[in-house]
């Protein structure tokens, strides 16, 4: 294999100031971010946000329409050769090659590459994604989630050194969205740095230890994954009363509660500086006594909710 060696010194992948417009207004406005080398970072971002669009320029499928992307320190656009190499990507859309089988597709793809096939990596992809049984299928024939496998093992067959992954588990069963999360876990764990994007917001959050939140081309925020969710998630406190109540006294209204029709199910924001022992301290001082209580945990979906305005139907879906 005529190896390039991805230089660890340099991010994986440095986005910068990208820019895109197709026939109307600009899809992409600006975008600029980093993947370290060994990170799983996750692109999210409604439908139409420009994420697609970015991927494309990042790997060299759609022309940028400014700024630049450098693949562990290398020009995509003028070391061309060498990003292709050191990258590996998965579409969104399923893209096979109708006619061929797993085998014989992934026999021939990393060459491609200009990386002769190594049987050893081979095969352990093909074991790994299960795709032993399937070797002698042609493309056509292949059900949608055994297509998703080939094709994640079509973007790793040159070994690449970045993993771009567009909405893996589209489409995918839990079972299989489950190990294939395993898989680049692993993948990643090996050494391949990770940049993906997906609308299971909960499967983001488990796995990216960065975020970037897009919409309408721009980035909204971007950070560690735990830091976005603490910082703009609310923690919310649901008790249930001894003694149902009328009406919300005023204190209770200042702190933002809610109160169910039952009137026995309070709904309190735990504003950040607060303590969950402080509110329930401030119930009792009301009179109130508490029969059962549960904290909820601030989620990415509500932080991605919040950010893009969909809860106003400011963004498209999810
Ligand atoms: N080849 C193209 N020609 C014209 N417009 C395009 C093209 N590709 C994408 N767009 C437009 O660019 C915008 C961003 O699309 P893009 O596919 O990048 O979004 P996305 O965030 O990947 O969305 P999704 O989650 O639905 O895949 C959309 O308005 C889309 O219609």
């Amino acid at each position: 294999m005529s190896a390039i060696s991805a230089n660890q010194n340099f991010p994986a992948l440095q986005v910068s100031g990208l820019r895109k417009r197709f026939d109307g207004p600009e899809v992409v406005k600006g975008v600029s971010f980093d993947i370290r080398a060994g990170e799983i970072f996750g692109l999210l971002g409604p439908n139409g946000a420009g994420k697609s669009t970015t991927i494309n320029m990042i790997v060299g499928v759609t022309r940028i329409g400014g700024g630049r992307v450098a693949i562990f320190g290398f020009d995509n656009v003028r070391d061309y050769r060498i990003t292709r190499r050191l990258t590996g990507v998965m579409h969104q859309e399923v893209v096979i090659d109708n006619f061929f089988t797993i085998d014989r597709a992934l026999r021939i793809h990393s060459g491609y590459f200009g990386v002769d096939d190594d049987p050893a990596w081979r095969n352990m992809l093909i074991d790994r994604l299960g795709l032993r049984p399937h070797l002698d299928k042609v493309m056509i024939k292949l059900s949608g989630g055994l297509k998703r496998r080939f094709m994640v093992a079509k973007a790793l067959i040159h070994k690449p050194k970045l993993l771009i992954l567009d909405e893996p588990t589209a489409g995918v069963d839990v079972e299989l969205r489950h190990s294939l999360w395993e898989f680049v876990r692993e993948i990643n764990a090996s050494g391949t740095s990770i940049l993906l994007t997906t609308h299971y917001l909960e499967e983001a959050e488990q796995m990216c230890e960065r975020v970037a939140i897009m919409n309408h081309g721009e980035i909204l925020a971007l950070e560690r994954t735990s830091d976005l969710v603490r910082r703009w998630g609310h923690r919310e406190l649901t008790i249930e009363l001894e003694n149902p109540l009328a009406q919300l006294p005023p204190q209770l209204v200042a702190l933002k509660a809610r109160l169910d029709d039952d009137g026995r199910h309070l709904r309190l924001p735990v504003p950040a500086e607060t303590t969950t022992g402080e509110l329930v301290g401030r119930l009792h001082q009301l009179g109130l006594k508490i029969r059962e209580l549960e904290t909820r945990q601030p989620r990415l979906e509500e932080v991605f909710i919040e950010l893009t305005g969909l809860k106003n139907g400011g963004g498209g879906q999810t």
